[in-house]
């Protein structure tokens, strides 16, 4: 405790005898001190404003302000409230230094003074002074620290009964400071009655022993609120004799929430409250426990939502993040109280059924369960139809721990999505030796790489307008010793859910562009490789850095490479794909869609993609020659992709009927069985040397251009229609002169008109009508300022006009009705004009 002495305390000296206000003087400071006089109250207060001494001589007796009224006030004063005032009263005087004391002195000195003593008196106080001073000062600081640690403190001495809490143990029991004794039976009222007997017996203990206890128990505060504490106490004791108990009582509420939290958490899925795989596996094992008494039977059946991904990647997360929620809702009523829904992760849930009395009723349920699927699930604005796959497993049949029962549960669940979605199945022993295979392929798929079985395959793709081959596919086998040549339908779904894929589909990537260098290097240098990507592998790899690294190490130029993408690589976070592929776009690389026409597969798909080749399905060539929707489908695709300056190229080509199709359709490049089956590297070698080609009359003329006519007596309009569509693609003809457009029509392959509806001497509809009498295969479209109701409807009688776009035109629209009439006039068929009224009016989508 630092108690030293101001140097040269300053006393204030109060009193209105000159005499005694010099002789204090001549006493104290010869002894070190400074003395400031004041000769009445008035003054003293005065003094007192202009600087705080250390401490005040003040005599009680004075005319005007008294001695106790300055105390008072000097009290009040800032800086008053802790200064020593020293009171000078006469000789047994008891009134005064009673009524001195009760204004706030601290002490009094009786006259006449012993001047001798005087100064000693006066250190004696300021030291006791300093010392009551910084032992405020401790004991506030302590209370701070009391109240930020929540610890309070009590004693209780056992020889007279009294104690003592802290500030902080009041808070924490919810008492005020003068709410009554502070005794160990007031203590123990603060604990909820079944707590009560827990700290009486630690606390005899501690009486009759002297034994300390740490022990963490609830108190109920006053209000009602409860709050849990870590309570710690020892004893003092003079050899066996206990004189003095002490504690620490530290509320320790939050803490505890916490941890109960944090458990909670461990145990639980954020998304949806529902336990999570780790609670489930402790149920699980519990579960067996109890049916093994019991006799009973248990179930696991594990649903996957099928399509989920869709969800997600069509509405997004929060919409997917709502479906799971709901999901969580509807399961949970489905099933009784004592069973669990849990969620494994992502779109998997798992329900176990227990005390089931046989496992016919776990397949009742698991109809119920999928029966909470029929009612469509409303998402904020959104309303979704979503199904889901169950495989189911009971004990003891299918397994005797929670391992094996999730394990034969997923194997069930992966042959009920093999049948369809929306069903369930239950598990049977022959999906546990597919289970049992897949784990050995997976072994053995781990080693494939490292001992350099896997190998590439080519297979060339032709270009149908020169019939040479100018690029080829790279398609992977593993050569799996005693077993030989293995596809990689049998193994790329396994590397991809084991993430195996990322390995494998670099050392493709590498292999095939070092493969394509070599066949640069010696001269066969237009060639291009097409590899295949997962996609995992876009998920979890930088796609862009690793194909410079690739090609910088391979040496081959990027417009040679191509990556053949699938749907699923495009709908899985689109905004991520969008940029990778806008990357390797400008790295240089070619992108190719994948098996289109199996997918999700549209126009305004596409174009949000920066795609350049759209290969066909194999399914859909397979069907051009015999199925009349193969053929419409295929011919549409050709169109579709033309119309985005897409190329096409048709995959698994195996008959002369099918490249016939292909040709008549001006598809851009064929591959296929029918030119060559994929070959390995040597024997694709010698192909190219040999210089294998389509024979010319099996390739086709480069597709005739698309030939658009303007009319209109405006060149003003014409030139903003040509400005609007320069950059389709078409051939543009234009005239402000009907009859001179019959002359066009006469000497171009137009596919399609657009003419104006008002023109000097010859109408638009009688020009249209005319069009359709000698070349009805020509798609008319009439632009019109005026859709007036006579002219339309006399138009949609004649059937000569397809469309009208009203002006002034959206620009947007207007290329999507003219390419949408070049498809039409490509397929060969002349729709009529639709609407309530057969009419469409086309300034706004159709
Ligand atoms: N992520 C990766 N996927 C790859 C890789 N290598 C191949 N694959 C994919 O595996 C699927 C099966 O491929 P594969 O067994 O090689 O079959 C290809 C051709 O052999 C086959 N094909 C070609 N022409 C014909 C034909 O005339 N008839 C017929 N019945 N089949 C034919 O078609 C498959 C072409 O594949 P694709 O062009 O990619 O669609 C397949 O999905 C491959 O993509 C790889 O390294 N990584």
């Amino acid at each position: 405790m630092n108690t030293a002495l101001p140097p040269q305390a300053l006393v204030l000296v109060v009193d209105d005898d000159t005499m005694t206000r010099i002789l204090v003087t001549e006493a104290l400071e010869p002894e070190g001190f400074r003395i400031e006089e004041a000769a009445s109250g008035l003054e003293a207060l005065a003094a007192f404003q202009r600087g705080v001494p250390d401490l005040i001589l003040l005599d009680v007796a004075m005319p005007g302000m008294s001695g106790f009224e300055c105390c008072a006030q000097l009290r009040l004063l800032p800086g008053g409230a802790h200064v020593p005032i020293v009171v000078l009263t006469g000789n047994d005087d008891d009134d005064s230094i009673k009524q001195a004391l009760e204004a706030g002195a601290s002490d009094f000195i009786s006259k006449p003074m012993q001047w001798r003593l005087l100064a000693h008196r006066l250190r004696y106080l300021l030291r006791a002074s300093s010392a009551l001073t910084e032992l405020n000062r401790i004991q506030e600081s302590l209370s701070h620290a009391q109240a930020l640690a929540r610890l309070g403190n009590w004693e209780y001495r056992l020889a007279d009964g009294d104690g003592y809490w802290s500030p902080e143990l009041l808070r924490i029991l919810g008492l005020d400071a003068d709410s009554g004794p502070t005794s160990f039976e007031r203590l123990l009222q603060c604990l909820p009655e079944d707590q009560r007997p827990l700290l009486l017996e630690a606390f005899m203990e501690l009486h009759a022993s002297g034994t300390g206890y740490s022990l963490e128990h609830r108190v109920q505060q006053q209000d009602g609120g409860e709050r849990i504490v870590f309570h710690q106490a020892e004893a003092v004791r003079e050899g066996r004799q206990v004189l003095l108990m002490r504690g620490t009582m530290q509320d320790i509420t939050e803490r505890k929430r916490q941890e109960l939290r944090i458990e909670y958490l461990a145990n639980h899925d954020a998304l949806t409250d529902l336990p999570n795989r780790q609670l489930l596996n402790d149920r699980i094992g519990q579960a067996i426990v109890h049916a093994r008494r019991s006799g009973l039977y248990l179930a696991t059946l594990m649903l996957d939502l099928d399509r989920f991904k869709f969800v997600n990647d069509s509405y997004g997360h929060p919409v997917g993040d709502a479906l799971l929620q709901e999901v969580a809702r509807r399961l949970q009523h489905a099933v009784r109280e004592g069973d669990t829904v849990a969620r494994q992760g992502g779109d998997e849930f798992v329900i176990l059924l227990t005390d089931l009395p046989d496992s016919d009723t776990a397949e009742d349920i698991a109809k119920k369960v999928l029966a909470v699927f029929a009612e469509p699930f409303s998402l904020g604005e959104h309303t979704l139809h979503v199904s889901t796959s169950i495989g189911a497993s009971v004990f003891p049949a299918d397994g005797d721990s929670g391992d094996t029962l999730l394990k034969t549960a997923d194997a069930a669940l992966y042959s009920a999505k093999d049948k369809g979605r929306n069903a369930y199945q239950f598990y049977n022993h022959k999906m546990g030796v597919l289970v049992e295979e897949r784990a050995e392929i997976e072994h053995a798929l781990h080693q494939a790489l490292a001992q350099g079985e896997l190998e590439l395959h080519y297979q060339p793709k032709v270009n149908l307008v020169s019939g040479k081959i100018y690029g080829m596919e790279a398609l992977l086998r593993w050569r799996r010793p005693g077993i030989g040549l293995v596809p990689p339908d049998r193994f790329i779904p396994l590397a991809e859910e084991t993430g195996m894929i990322i390995a494998i589909g670099e050392w493709v990537l590498r292999t095939a562009c070092a493969q394509l260098g070599v066949w640069h290097a010696y001269g066969f240098a237009h060639l291009t490789m097409a590899v295949n990507v997962s996609a995992r592998q876009f998920r979890q790899v930088d796609m862009p850095q690793l194909v410079r690294a690739v090609l910088a190490d391979c040496g081959v130029p990027a417009h040679c490479l191509e990556l053949e993408l699938t749907e699923s690589v495009l709908m899985q976070n689109r905004d991520l794909v969008v940029r990778a592929l806008e990357q390797l776009k400008e790295i240089g690389v070619t992108l190719a869609l994948d098996d289109f026409g199996t997918g999700y597969s549209s126009l305004s798909y596409l174009k949000q993609f920066p795609i350049d080749v759209v290969k066909i399905d194999q399914s859909f060539i397979h069907d051009v020659t015999d199925s009349v929707d193969g053929a419409s489908l295929t011919r549409s695709i050709i169109a579709m992709a033309k119309s985005l300056h897409l190329a096409t190229v048709a995959e698994g080509v195996e008959t002369e009927g099918q490249l016939g199709f292909l040709n008549t359709n001006h598809c851009d490049a064929m591959q296929g069985y029918y030119f060559s089956r994929p070959l390995p590297g040597a024997e694709m070698d010698l192909m190219l040397y040999a210089g294998t080609r389509l024979p010319p009359e099996s390739c086709h003329a480069v597709a005739p251009q698309r030939v658009l006519l303007l009319v209109d007596d405006e060149e003003h309009i014409l030139s903003a229609l040509r400005r609007s569509l320069r950059k389709e693609g078409y051939q543009i003809l234009s005239t402000t002169n009907a009859q001179e457009a019959l002359e066009l029509v006469a000497s171009h392959a137009v596919g399609v008109i657009l003419t104006d509806a008002r023109m000097p001497g010859m109408s638009g509809n009688e020009l249209l009508r005319r069009i359709k009498g000698i070349y009805p295969e020509i798609v008319r479209v009439m632009l019109s300022g005026y859709p007036e109701l006579h002219s339309v409807t006399a138009a949609i009688n004649e059937g000569s006009v397809y469309k009208f776009i009203t002006k002034p035109w959206d620009e947007t629209l207007l290329k999507d009705h003219l390419l949408e009439a070049f498809l039409r006039f490509e397929s060969g068929v002349q729709r009529p004009p639709r609407g309530p009224h057969g009419i469409e009016i086309s300034n706004r989508a159709a």
